[in-house]
Order: structure tokens, then sequence, then C-alpha cells
């Protein structure tokens, strides 16, 4: 069973026009995808596809306007607003996108030990610091004290010592010099490691190659490909679907060849293929239907032509 599950997700915000004119805007779209104890799996993809709004979907912090359908399972439960309030800090740990989430009012020391499990909370909370570059004189800062860099360390330092079952890491390394990157990379690994399920968001799909299990290609409010790490390399020949291909041969170690059509930038309305415009394979049936997921063990492809 996996520890998460996000089965049919649809997430829809309201949006303000010009003036008071206001359009609902569907942001994250039928989105399918799980993940496992023990393994990483990365949700990768542009900047405003959905991936911050996926996370707040499964911590239950989207905006109080935002309408939402499917379901979200924590251990083949579904996640509740009261199951959530209880599994948060203690079996689900987030590490979110912006610092800003840190309690002002507190000492980040503090904060770190407060989500401390097991063990003797300083002991733990200093090591994490050490392990991360945190010299001991920031254990009694205020966040507003720390540059962006600390502020994300210590983001991660409460992630580590949680001794959470669930971590959802949301960009945790962008601003962070490459060894902080590598030891955050390689202390995600460590807890999938020791059984926890982690995702790790990112736009740099680059980075989080070297570490996860499987990606989640995200375009447009969904995941169009769950491949497996291994899958990314050479042309791309593995690849099943036209946008991870795309994904993986802009990357700045394959020449940075850029996508040969135009990538949509939110979820079509229309029940076709919302790549169909552009691509090579389209047939008719492209225009026709929105393709659905299929399933070829924990893999997965949105093409009628990928499986
Ligand atoms: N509170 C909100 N109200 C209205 N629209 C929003 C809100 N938050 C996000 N959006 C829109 O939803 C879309 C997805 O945003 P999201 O932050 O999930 O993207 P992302 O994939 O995390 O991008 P990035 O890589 O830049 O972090 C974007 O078009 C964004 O402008
Ligand atoms: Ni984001």
């Amino acid at each position: 069973m996996s520890v998460l599950e996000v089965k049919g997700l649809s997430v829809s915000l309201l949006r303000y026009q010009k003036g008071l004119r206001r359009q609902t805007q569907r942001v994250i779209d039928d989105l399918h995808l799980s993940v496992d104890a023990g393994e990483i799996l990365a949700v990768a993809g542009a900047s405003g596809s959905g991936k911050s709004l996926l996370a707040h979907a499964i911590l239950g912090i989207l905006p109080g306007h935002a309408q939402v359908s499917g379901a979200i399972f924590y251990r083949g439960k579904e996640l509740s607003s009261l199951r959530r309030a209880e599994l948060m800090g203690r079996e689900i740990a987030y590490v979110p996108q912006s610092v800003l989430y840190l309690n002002p009012l507190m000492r980040v020391g503090k904060q770190v030990r407060t989500a401390v499990r097991t063990g003797d909370p300083v002991a733990v909370q200093r090591a994490a610091f050490a392990r991360f570059g945190l010299s001991p004189a920031v254990e009694k800062r205020y966040p507003f004290q720390l540059s962006g860099g600390m502020a994300r360390r210590v983001l991660v330092s409460i992630a580590a010592v949680s001794g959470a079952n669930l971590i959802i890491a949301d960009e945790p390394t962008p601003g962070l010099d490459p060894a902080v990157i590598a030891e955050s990379l390689s202390l995600f690994r460590e807890l999938a490691d020791r059984g926890s399920a982690v995702m790790l968001i990112s736009h740099d799909i680059g980075s989080v190659l070297k570490v996860a299990d499987r990606i989640a290609v995200f375009c447009a409010g969904t995941a169009v490909e769950i491949a497996r790490a291994e899958d990314f390399e050479g042309n791309g020949e593995a690849l099943r679907h036209p946008y991870s291909r795309a994904l993986w041969r802009a990357l700045p170690q394959n020449d940075f060849t850029p996508a040969p059509w135009p990538v949509p930038s939110s979820p079509e309305t229309s029940p076709i293929c919302p790549f169909a415009r552009g691509c090579e394979r389209a047939t008719d049936a492209c225009f026709t239907n929105r393709p659905e997921p299929t399933w070829l063990g924990n893999r997965m492809v949105r093409c009628i032509h990928g499986s």
C-alpha cells in the first residue's frame, strides 16, 4: 500500500480579472500519483505548472476559495481535515517553498527542537545544524536575523529531525551553495532509505534525478508521465511522453535542445490532448479525446501513442 495516493485531483481557483470580475481557473487537472515507503518521487515541471498547489492540496492549505475534487489517501485512508491536523508535524512533514513559514516569534533552534520526535531535542537539533553548516550561534536567532539560505537550511533541519513517514519538500534547495544542495538531497535519500515516503518538488529535473526513484513530469496542472529515474538517459528513448523527452533534451547536459512546439501553460478546457497541436505523433484521435492515464506497474503515461 502506498503511503500517499492522489486520485483524480482537480483544483480550481478564483482569479480577479479587471475590476471586480472573477473567473475560475483550473490549476490542477485530474492528477493521479502515489508515493511508496522508501522512495523519492520527484515532481518536476515548469514554473507555474501547479507543483506547489499540489503540495498545498495534500497538506490542506489551499486558499479558502479553492474548489477541490478527487481524493487524497494517506496509508490507505482518505485524508480528512481532522486526520490531517493530527498527522501534520508528526507523521507528515512539510518543507515549504517559502521561508516565511517559519514562526517569526520563536528562536529557530527551538522551532527545530519542537519537531524532534526521538532522542534529546537539544542534541538532535545541534546535530542537524552541524550537518547543514549552521553554527551553534544560529540557534538563538529569530527568522528575520537569518539569510534566505540559512532559513532554508533550518526548514530542512525540521524535516530531518521529524522522523515523519511522509515528507513533502517544495523546492528545498534554491539559493543554497552546491555543497549544501548535495547535503540536502542526500538527506532526503537517507530519509527514504530509512523508510519514509518523500515527495520532492522541483523545477530542476537535473538535480532531483540524482536522488529520486521516480519522476512525475508535471505540465499544465497534471502529471503527463511518471517514469523511473533510469529512464532519463541517452536521447530519452525510454521516456514515453513527448513532453518528458523535450524536458530531458532541454537540459544543459543534453545541449539545451528546445521543445519543438509551444508548451501548454494551464489545463486545457477542451477535450483534446493538450499537446496535440504541435506534436509530431498526433493523429485524429488526439484531437477528439483527452488521454487517460495508462499504468505500467508504477509508471504512467498520458499519451495514446506512449504505451
Ligand atoms: N492563491 C492563488 N490564487 C490564484 N492563483 C494562484 C494562487 N496560487 C497559485 N496560483 C496560480 O496557479 C498556478 C500554479 O501555481 P504553483 O505555485 O502551484 O506553480 P509551481 O509549479 O509551484 O511554480 P514554481 O516552480 O514557480 O514554484 C500559477 O498559474 C499561479 O499563478
Ligand atoms: Ni512552487
